[in-house]
């Protein structure tokens, strides 16, 4: 009996599938046809079962799941160190509106999409959630660089280059995703900004929309202590209580900071099914606090983990991320097993894929999933010797260990060098941008 013909063969020194948990599988494959996993086995019975038409030997590497960024505004890219060191609210109002009301356009959403995906791609990440003006830009800048991406449908109840009100926002973001809808790699969130943004009718008509196309609500939420007091003034309850009133807490809710939680905020969050995206280098950086993952985590709250944007982290970089939500995380419980390495490496692959309901399609090494992969290598002198790949994913590796990456199957990084965008070209594409922001 002839051999079925498979497209690649992915033979690697340790494989590291995230589901089930705590596995760590050595000298095994991943077999991959038509963009899809179609076998995970050990490698000597590849032959007996396969005729690949392709095989990557991968002797010095561990192979994960794609990483799956929760939170970013990729374009924020050309806005990276343009204002550091200085509190939300006072970054957003004084520095970053302003640049934004100057300079955001779809060519700069576009340019910025496909500079920050370069990036992304380059660290391991695969997938990620967006939340910016001119949303067809971002999608298209993420087609063209072959990276999936769940596509913020915006909405603010100020005006921009981009909308001139709430309804506008939200009309323009349908028609983006009726346009796209039929893209492999794309999925869509509505994306209300944050609740000092966005008044009552409009979140009215996002629950709303939610409901009707069942899509996820990504939303910055409980970010900083003025966000609560401001809330507090204005409506006279907490921003969650005010959510909660609305009925916006559910499975479908992706809550992005949390930072600011009391023990009922952590129940409320627990109970809906919501989602938390952690994102703790923007935290830090923006002096805004800690999240409490260890209590939202006991709690059986599901929580991703995000790079929020370049111009306040200042890098879109997942394996950072891991390891400082480890770090800040046995800090915060007093306890060195608060957050493990598995857990974390959980965090930034199947946490962020259920979190945007792709967790059927991505997030883990498994059977008719889709192949978004990524390959580490870790016969850097930094990493050797090795006695646990996952320790080292969670607390010794950096993003330019990464070597290869695939989405759908398809190479998109091999041997750290991107396959689809020339990173000459796009270095200079951010220059000439450079020149017009800061001339
Ligand atoms: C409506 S598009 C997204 C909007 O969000 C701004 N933004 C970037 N980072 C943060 C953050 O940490 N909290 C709140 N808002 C943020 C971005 O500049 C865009 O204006
Ligand atoms: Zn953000």
């Amino acid at each position: 009996m002839p051999l079925p013909p498979v497209d690649l063969a992915i033979e690697a020194r340790w494989i590291v599938p995230v589901d089930p948990a705590d596995l760590v599988l050595e000298n095994h494959a991943v077999v991959v046809n038509h963009g899809r996993i179609i076998d995970l086995l050990p490698q000597i019975e590849v032959a007996e079962r396969f005729s690949p038409r392709e095989r990557k030997r991968l002797d010095q590497h561990v192979l994960i799941p794609g990483l799956v960024n929760l939170h970013t505004h990729a374009a924020m890219s050309l806005l990276r160190g343009l204002a550091d060191d200085l509190p939300l609210m006072q970054w957003l109002q004084n520095h970053v509106w302003p640049a934004e009301a100057q300079h955001v356009s779809a060519q700069f959403v576009h340019d910025g999409t496909l500079l920050a995906c370069a990036e992304m791609l380059r660290g391991g990440i695969t997938c990620f959630n967006d939340m910016y003006f001119f949303p067809r830009a971002a999608a298209e800048a993420a087609i063209a660089s072959g990276m999936r991406a769940a596509i913020g449908l915006i909405t603010v109840d100020f005006p921009s280059n981009y909308a001139a009100d709430a309804d506008d926002y939200l009309a323009k973001g349908l028609a983006v995703r009726d346009q796209l809808l039929g893209e492999p790699l794309l999925s869509f969130c509505l994306a209300p900004h944050a609740p000092y943004t966005v008044g009552e009718r409009s979140f009215a008509r996002v629950l709303t929309l939610a409901e009707q196309i069942e899509l996820p609500i990504h939303l910055h939420l409980h970010e900083t202590v003025q966000e609560i007091d401001g809330s507090l003034q204005r409506f006279g309850m907490r921003p969650i209580e005010r959510l909660c009133r609305l009925g916006l807490l559910s499975p479908a809710l992706i809550a992005v900071h949390a930072v600011h939680l009391d023990t009922h905020e952590i129940e409320l969050l627990a109970q809906h099914g919501c989602s938390v995206a952690h994102c703790p280098s923007s935290n830090l950086k923006l002096a805004s606090g800690i999240a409490p993952i260890t209590e939202l985590s006991a709690k059986g709250v599901n929580i991703g983990l995000g790079t929020d944007g370049a111009a306040s982290n200042n890098r879109l970089d997942l394996f950072q991320e891991m390891r400082l939500a480890a770090l800040l995380a046995k800090e915060q419980g007093g306890r060195a097993d608060a957050i493990n390495a598995h857990r974390v490496l959980y965090m930034a692959t199947l946490g962020g894929a259920r979190a945007l309901g792709l967790d059927a399609c991505i997030g883990s090494i498994s059977r008719g999933k889709a192949a978004d992969l990524c390959a580490v290598r870790l016969d850097d002198i930094a990493l050797v010797p090795c006695y646990d790949p996952v320790s080292h994913l969670s607390y010794a590796v950096g993003r330019e260990h990464v070597s290869d990456v695939w989405v759908g199957g398809r190479m998109r990084v091999e041997n750290g060098q991107l396959i689809e965008n020339n990173e000459t070209e796009l270095i200079k594409l951010a220059l000439l941008w450079q020149n017009k922001i800061r001339p």
